[in-house]
């Protein structure tokens, strides 16, 4: 298969809005590539390469040589290229890479160019495009949508289940299964301003669980050898080694078990997010004094032997209690009850945490979705958003990027609807950690304000929702101010405009 064909769909579907029209140029190049490219082809429509990194930084990209006058280029060829180009190291390395990059786009053409630089360039990652990807590879290979999600949160990558789906159907999806030592993608919660409202949405009876603001941790055991992930995916075990201890003493085998890491102070009151942070944080070297964590497991996805994927919610709760001991199980009260589920809600935040995550008793495990099986209610409202742009600073701040344009996931379009601005709640830290984070993501620039590739997660408070005419979905936070960043999340983790308008009510 031609480049071309690849940047010609990329194109079409940034020009297009509606979903249908997207996921149908996409499933067509996908139909095209069969099943050996199109990994390649579904990475490089995303935005991203097979590769990851090759090391091509915006100097390589400056000079373009004149184009090719005809599209010759192969998907092949430029995933051999993107490969030996990864690969150059050592002395003269910087070059060596530019030549390789020079010869590529020297035998592409003018748009083929554009479409490669901007690839290389991080300009067309689309992490918010998956849902339409899935999508588009379960029309492609005519399998229902759902096979394709499934398969999806049970590897992890896209790639490789479009191979599958393209090369044997429904059949070769039925392959994924549930691995004891590959991660999957943690099951998440939808949000609810309160808890009539979070029980209106479920059965009559419900469990309430504690929320805890720390850092999820699915641990697999397999054959007696403990290893924690991270709700990324990341692994997490060597830096955890009180809590393979723990999950070490309980009586299984082969396990899957979910539930939150917390580090909590002598009084059993949460420390500042932040300390819990520094203890999973990939990236951190040793801590100078690391404080214990304490695991709080609300759930089991496989259990010596048997998935548990498919069981309803009160079965797998009923499989941990038998394997784990209450103190390490979240707090839960299974009730039809409002009043008693309120007193929950109460008893979680007088203790210092995040509110409660309300629990359907019937549904499966639905991993790497927002189900609507999970609730989660708190008393004070925040979102996950997308940084869209941000405006240089005034005064004290001048010389820093300050205001923030936030934005949430439309579904829809794949694209992020603005939803306002705020400079509220930055400490000195965070405007420097900003600045120079939001620079490197740059596109655009004009008078006051550097746009950027969308990417960034930040979580916010906010009062409430109001109606606007001056923002493309119609609504605008109030009093939006800034909690935290969230580098744990990407951009195709971030709150939906349908989350933002079920979380608060819209005011006039
Ligand atoms: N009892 C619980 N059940 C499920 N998740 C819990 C529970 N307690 C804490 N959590 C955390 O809450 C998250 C689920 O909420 P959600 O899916 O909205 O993720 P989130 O956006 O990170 O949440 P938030 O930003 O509101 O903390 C989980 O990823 C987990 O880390």
């Amino acid at each position: 298969m031609r480049i071309n064909e690849v940047a010609r769909t990329s194109a079409v579907v940034a020009e297009t809005s509606g979903r249908k029209a997207k996921v149908a140029a996409l499933a067509a190049c996908l139909g095209e590539a069969g099943p050996r490219e199109a990994p390649i082809v579904v990475a490089y429509l995303s935005g991203e390469l097979p590769q990851r990194q090759i090391g091509v930084g915006y100097a390589a990209l400056r000079d373009v040589p004149p184009p090719a006058d005809a599209p010759e280029l192969t998907v092949a060829e430029v995933d051999a290229t993107f490969t030996e180009i990864g690969a150059v190291s050592g002395k003269g390395s910087v070059a060596r890479r530019r030549e390789l990059v020079a010869g590529l786009l020297g035998r592409a053409t003018r748009g083929e160019q554009d479409f490669l630089v901007r690839l290389l360039s991080g300009e067309l990652r689309q992490g918010a495009l998956d849902g339409l990807m899935a999508e588009a590879i379960a029309s492609a290979a005519g399998v229902p949508a759902a096979d394709v999600r499934r398969a999806f949160m049970l590897r992890g990558s896209l790639g490789p289940v479009a191979t599958a789906a393209l090369a044997d159907g429904a059949e070769g999806l039925r392959g994924f299964s549930l691995e004891v030592g590959r991660p999957v993608k943690p099951m998440l919660a939808a949000a609810a301003p309160s808890i009539d409202e979070a029980f209106g949405k479920l059965a009559a009876e419900a469990a309430v669980e504690w929320k805890l603001d720390g850092v999820r941790a699915q641990v697999h055991v397999a054959d007696g050898t403990v290893r924690v992930f991270t709700r990324t995916l990341d692994e997490i075990t060597e830096r955890l080694p009180e809590v393979v201890a723990a999950v070490r003493e309980l009586p299984v085998r082969d396990a899957v078990l979910d539930g939150e890491l917390i580090a909590l102070r002598a009084d059993g009151r949460p420390h500042p997010f932040q300390v819990t942070g520094a203890r999973t944080a990939t990236r951190t070297a040793k801590d100078a004094e690391p404080v214990p964590l304490t695991l709080y497991l609300f759930d089991v996805l496989h259990l010596d032997g048997a998935d548990l994927l498919d069981a309803p919610g009160a079965e797998r709760s009923a499989a941990l209690a038998r394997i784990v001991p209450e103190h390490l199980r979240m707090p839960r009260l299974v009730t039809g009850d409002p009043a008693a589920a309120k007193a929950m809600f109460d008893e979680a935040v007088a203790r210092g945490h995040e509110g409660v995550v309300v629990k359907s008793l019937d549904t499966p495990y639905t991993a790497g979705r927002r189900g609507a099986g999970w609730i989660k209610v708190k008393p004070r409202h925040t979102l996950d958003l997308v940084v869209l742009a941000v405006e240089w600073g005034h005064g004290r701040r001048s010389g820093l990027l300050s205001n923030l344009h936030l934005g949430a996931r439309d579904p829809e379009s794949g694209g992020f609807v603005m939803l306002g601005k705020t400079f509220k709640g930055l400490t000195d830290e965070l405007l420097a950690w900003q600045t120079r984070t939001l620079r490197d993501l740059a596109v655009r620039e004009d008078d006051w304000t550097v746009h950027v590739r969308p990417e960034l997660v930040v979580e916010i408070a906010f009062d409430g929702v109001q109606r606007s005419t001056r923002y493309p979905g119609g609504i605008a936070l109030r009093f939006a101010r800034v909690l935290r960043y969230r580098p744990d999340k990407s951009a195709a983790e971030a709150d939906t405009i349908d989350t933002v308008r079920s979380v608060a009510p819209v005011l006039d």
